[in-house]
Parts: structure tokens; C-alpha cells; sequence
């Protein structure tokens, strides 16, 4: 969470130049810091003002006005940690939301609990469910988007289901008329008040420091591809389970103190689709990549709908609010945050993206070694044997023995679907082998998951690029540089992440999204973002599809730098040329089985070569 001290201390703007959109996302370990109030600092700032209210003498009104905006920001906010970070839409807030009503209401009436000791309480009860459901849905693969959304819809029926048809509403709702109300504020409604302050600026606090953490970062790459980002060493399924926990305790607490606000609750009206719907509307209002969006959200609607009721016109502004929201999602996709950042970054006087190379560029000394590992070359570093892959019926590998040595570059060539990706997802962890052993260095890589066997030292490539589509250039590889590459700090992972975009060639591009790059360049974003995690096994997967002579000849020359500063690849290739460049040995797979082993010139007359890998030979 630390902000990048290296570049702060560089003169070069007048004015901060604003995020694009997501950036904030991942500000701390990939844009230099803006000269601003801090986040925290603004927030508690806010918090600390906003606690005189009550002091104004203000109608209670107010105080419930103010009260329930405030609880929105919370709900809101709360839901965006899990929904907006990550991009796994819940529509199961209203759950934990009503766990953390129900847990509250049950301990104050039933066993005379004082009522803040029962917010813990409802934080914690609302965590364990969301854990516990989070445990096993993110455990099945395909559950995201609308089927997470349902899922998550469907339990906050269920779980009404069980509170209304158990004693703990019994049918007939929970009365808290008795319970006192700590005396926090001037009047009852005033406590309200505070109290959902205090929760809201938790809640912000929390949101900001995710979004700018490590973790943040990874939930940001999960959010783009969970798949790509496992690779590169985020642990996505603790790191949703995480964010889960932390989105269903806010949502707890919420829902603790509305209880007492509503003095009598009902499951009827608890467990509905309505807190769902609201959060989710307001988050993408405000804008869901960014902390503070949903908070603006929720300010926006619940003061529209309250000016409307307190004017006797609440359907028509229902109606209104309505006609805002599509408007905004149709003009304002990203959010108000996100429009608002891009009107500004047009103003007058912020200065354009381009002008901060420099500042990055300067820091970055030559590309860093990416292993020591010359010094051991012919040692085995990758053992594979007996390695099998089945698909519903079509055997992608069957039984193949390899082994990589340390320091050379395996050409892995066969004719298409021969198996040659498959040995690549296999031994990245992407598939789980049917059968088979792998071991790197000497330890068994089976069973583990793919972020595990990232963080052994091995990185691969895409045979498509798998960029994460809403970063930056150079967010896309400090994420590999924090999660691969042991860089603790933002900042040195940005720093790092520049020296790769040098080493690359990409540093002109540090900016860009990855869809403004043209394939060569995706491919080389592809390649830096291996790089950046260190590896000391690179599986190079097509790096040269798709790529006109002169980039071939480019990647060729990038791919020797890569092995002279140490790095053992596997490259899987059908470009001959570049076969016979670079490769040490090659192996050829035909059908799934190794057909030929050794060096490159040699193997590819082989006859029974000739005749599996004939027409690739020939075109290329
Ligand atoms: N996820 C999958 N589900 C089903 N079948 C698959 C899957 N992945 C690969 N296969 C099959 O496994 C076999 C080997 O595919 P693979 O992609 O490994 O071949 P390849 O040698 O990399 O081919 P290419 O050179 O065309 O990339 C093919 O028959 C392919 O259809």
C-alpha cells in the first residue's frame, strides 16, 4: 500500500495527471503517485466534518437522510469489494445483509445482548456464510457471471426461506422496540447517524486500501482473466475468498445496525431482490473500479429518490431514477467516476500520459537477469514422464517422456494437435495431467495449483495473448513483476515492470491499453509479462503466429537476449527458420506420443518426421 517514493521525487508535472480508466486500480504499483490528499486522509478528513452534523441541530430528518445514504455507501461499497474488484456479480448481498440483520435482532431480543456487541456478531456470522458458500462455488470453474449472479440470488431466497420458517423470525418478524439505544449521539436518530459514519468510513478505508494493495491488483487481474491471472502467480481462489469475506462482514455490520434503526424487522422484507438490485445499480452508477464509485453512487440515489419522497412525488421519482440509470449506463458505461476523470484529463493544464515515460524510464537500468542460471547448464530442470492428457475422449497426450536442461532453448514442434499447447497447460498447471509426472528442479509440480507452480519459476505465453484488457501496458506486467517476480512494493514492481517494457521494447507503449497494440506487440506484452515474474522456465507458446518476416526476425533476436541473461526456454514453434535459429534440441510430438528427440537439423530428416511434420517443413 505504499505509494512509489522513487518517482515522487521527480518534478515533472504541474498538475497530477489523472487515472485512465481502472488505473486506480493498481495506482500504487503502476502510475506514479499524483501530488493530492491522500485517500485515507480525505476520507477521515470527511468522516471527522461530517460527525458535527448532529451538533447543527439539524430535523431528525436529516439525521435518517444522511443516516441511510451513509448505509448505502456501506452496502455499496461492500458489495463492489467482491463484485466490482473481481468482476463476480452477487446478487447474494441481500444474504449477508439480512444474516447481519438477523443476527443482531436475534441476540439483542432473544439473549439481551447490548446492541454494539452485537455487530461483531453479525459481521462475523454473515463472513462465516459467505465463506462457507464462497468455498465451494468458487471451487467450480464455470460459475461467473450470470450463473454466479443467479446462484448468489438464488441463496438470498433460501436463506430467507430457512430465517422465516425457524424461530429466528418465526413468521412473525422481530420486534426491537425494548432495545435501548446507546446513548452515541444527541437524539436516537443522530446514533443512527454516527454510527453508520463510522461504518462508511471503515468501509471506504478498506475499500481504498484493497484496491491500492497487492491484493487489490490481483482481484483487478482476476477481474480481466481469472485464468491468465493464475498463471502469473495471484492466487485467485483465496484472493476471492478474501474479498467475499471482507464484502459479506461490511454487509453484516450493515445490516446489525439497521436492524435497531428499523426496531422491527421482517424477513418478508429483509431477504428481497431490492438490496441487491440497489447496490449494483448504484455501484455501476459511481463506477465500479474505483473505491469511491459506488459511495457516489449511492449519495446520487438515495438523495434523488429522498428529494422525490420528501416532495410527495415518490413514484415519479422512482420513474425519474429509473430514466437516469439507463441513461447513465448508456452514456456513462464506466461510471460517473470514470467520466468525470476523463473530462478533467481533457482540461486545460493536465498533462498527457506520454510526458511521464522519462520519469519511468530514467529509474530503469538494463534489463535484470532473469535467472543465474548459466552457470549450471545440462543440468535437468524439467522432468517429465509418462505424461498423459485426456479430453472427453481425445487423448492430447499420451505417455510423453521429456526432459529440459538448464539453460537451452527446446524447440516443442509437431503437427497441429499434436499436443504441443496441452504439454504447455500441463506443465503450467493450466490442465491437471491425467497421468504423469512432472518435477521442476527436482520437486514434484503435481496437484499443485497454477499460481503455485508460477511462483516455482515458471512463466508461459499464450499462443492468443491474454493481456488484462482494462490495465495498462505496463499495469499488466507489474502485476506479473508482484506476483512472480518477489517484489513486495508497488512502486519497485512499477519500476521493474518499465525495465521489462525496455527490454522489450514497449516502454513508448507503458500507457496504452492493450488493445491499441497491433499483434507484435501483444505478443511482446506477452513475453514481458513472463519475464517480469522471473522465471527460470519460460514456455513460449507460438510467440511467432501470426508475425510478418521482419517481427520474426525481431522476436528471434529478443528470444537469444532472453536465454543470454539466463533463461531456459521451451518454444513451441512451426516457423522452421526459427526452429533452426534457436532451438539446442527439439523434440517432436505426433498424435500426443514424442516421435523424435535431439538436435534440430538432424531430427527434422528423420523420415518419420518428414512424413508427420512434411507440410509445416515444406511451407516454412
Ligand atoms: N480443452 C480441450 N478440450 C478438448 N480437446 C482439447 C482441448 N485442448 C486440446 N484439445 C485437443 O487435444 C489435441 C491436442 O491439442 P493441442 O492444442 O495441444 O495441439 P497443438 O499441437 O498445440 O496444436 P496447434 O499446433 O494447432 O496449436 C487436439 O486434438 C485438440 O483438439
Amino acid at each position: 500500500m505504499k505509494q512509489g517514493i522513487g518517482l515522487r521525487s521527480l518534478p515533472l508535472r504541474a498538475r497530477p495527471r489523472p487515472l485512465a480508466e481502472g488505473e486506480g486500480a493498481t495506482r500504487a504499483i503502476t502510475s506514479a503517485p499524483a501530488r493530492k490528499i491522500p485517500a485515507p486522509l480525505l476520507i477521515l478528513g470527511a468522516g471527522v466534518l461530517l460527525a458535527f452534523v448532529p451538533q447543527l441541530g439539524l430535523p431528525a430528518f436529516y439525521d435518517s437522510l444522511l443516516y441511510l445514504m451513509l448505509h448505502w455507501v456501506v452496502l455499496a461499497t461492500s458489495w463492489n469489494i467482491l463484485s466490482g474488484y473481481s468482476g463476480y456479480f452477487s446478487f447474494g448481498h441481500g444474504a449477508f445483509f439480512g444474516t447481519g440483520i438477523y443476527t443482531s435482532a436475534n441476540l439483542m431480543a432473544r439473549y439481551d445482548w447490548p446492541f454494539l456487541w452485537t455487530l461483531p456478531a453479525a459481521a462475523l456470522v454473515a463472513m462465516v456464510l459467505g465463506v462457507a458458500l464462497g468455498a465451494i462455488v468458487f471451487r467450480v470453474k464455470g460459475v461467473r457471471g450470470e450463473l454466479f449472479a443467479l446462484l448468489t440470488l438464488a441463496i438470498t431466497f433460501v436463506i430467507g426461506t430457512i430465517v422465516v420458517n425457524t424461530p429466528l423470525d418465526g413468521g412473525n418478524g422481530v420486534s426491537l422496540a425494548a432495545v435501548p439505544v446507546p446513548k452515541i449521539g444527541p437524539t436516537p436518530s443522530a446514533t443512527f447517524y454516527l454510527l453508520a459514519l463510522a461504518a462508511a468510513v471503515a468501509t471506504l478505508l478498506i475499500a481504498w486500501g484493497i484496491q491500492v494493495s497487492k491484493f487489490g491488483a490481483g482481484l483487478f487481474a482476476i477481474h480481466d482473466d481469472e485464468e491468465a491471472a493464475e498463471v502469473l502467480g495471484v492466487p485467485t481462489y483465496r484472493y476471492k475468498l478474501m474479498a467475499l469475506a471482507v464484502s459479506c462482514a461490511l454487509a453484516g455490520v450493515a445490516g446489525g445496525i439497521h436492524a435497531l434503526f428499523l426496531s422491527y424487522v421482517t424477513a418478508g422484507e429483509v431477504f428481497t431482490i431490492t438490496v441487491p438490485l440497489t447496490v449494483v445499480l448504484m455501484s455501476v452508477l459511481g463506477g465500479t473500479r474505483h473505491w469511491a464509485g459506488p459511495a457516489i453512487g449511492a449519495v446520487a440515489i438515495t438523495g434523488l429518490l429522498y428529494s422525490f419522497t420528501a416532495a410527495d412525488h415518490a413514484v415519479a421519482g422512482k420513474a425519474l431514477i429509473g430514466a437516469i440509470l439507463i441513461a447513465a449506463i448508456l452514456f456513462m458505461p464506466d461510471g460517473i467516476l470514470e467520466r468525470v476523470r476523463r473530462l478533467w484529463r481533457r482540461a486545460p493544464g493536465t498533462v498527457p500520459p506520454s510526458e511521464t515515460v522519462p520519469a519511468a524510464a530514467a529509474l530503469a537500468p538494463a534489463a535484470p537477469s532473469v535467472a543465474s542460471a548459466a552457470a549450471a547448464q545440462g543440468e535437468v530442470l524439467l522432468r517429465v514422464k509418462g505424461l498423459s492428457k485426456s479430453f472427453k475422449g481425445v487423448r492430447a497426450l499420451a505417455g510423453v517422456d521429456v526432459e529440459v536442461r538448464r539453460g537451452e532453448i527446446l524447440g516443442l514442434l509437431g503437427p497441429n494437435g499434436s499436443g504441443k499447447s496441452t504439454f504447455i497447460n500441463v506443465v503450467s498447471g493450466h490442465y491437471t495431467p491425467t497421468a504423469g509426472q512432472v518435477e521442476f528442479e527436482g520437486r514434484s509440480l503435481n496437484g499443485l495449483p497454477a499460481h503455485r507452480i508460477a511462483g516455482s519459476g515458471i512463466a508461459r505465453t499464450y499462443q492468443i495473448p491474454r493481456p488484462f484488457g482494462h490495465l495498462s501496458v505496463l499495469q499488466n506486467v507489474a502485476i506479473a513483476t508482484l506476483f512472480g517476480g518477489a517484489v513486495r512494493d508497488p512502486s519497485d514492481a512499477r519500476r521493474q515492470a518499465m525495465r521489462w517494457l525496455e527490454f522489450t521494447g514497449l516502454e513508448q507503449k507503458h500507457d496504452a491499453r492493450p488493445d491499441d497494440l497491433n499483434l507484435h506487440q501483444r505478443k511482446f506484452l506477452e513475453l514481458a509479462r513472463a519475464l517480469a515474474s522471473r522465471p527460470r522456465l519460460v514456455l513460449l507458446d507460438e510467440v511467432l503466429c501470426g508475425l510478418t518476416p521482419s517481427e520474426i526476425d525481431d522476436a528471434v533476436a529478443l528470444i537469444r537476449r532472453i536465454r543470454e541473461q539466463g533463461s531456459t526456454i521451451v518454444f513451441v514453434e512451426h516457423v522452421m527458420r526459427a526452429v533452426m535459429a534457436l532451438t539446442d534440441r527439439i523434440v517432436v510430438f505426433n498424435h500426443g506420443v514424442l516421435l523424435a528427440e535431439g538436435p534440430p537439423r538432424e531430427v527434422m530428416q528423420r523420415p518419420e518426421v518428414m512424413s508427420a511434420y512434411l507440410g509445416k517443413a515444406a511451407h516454412a
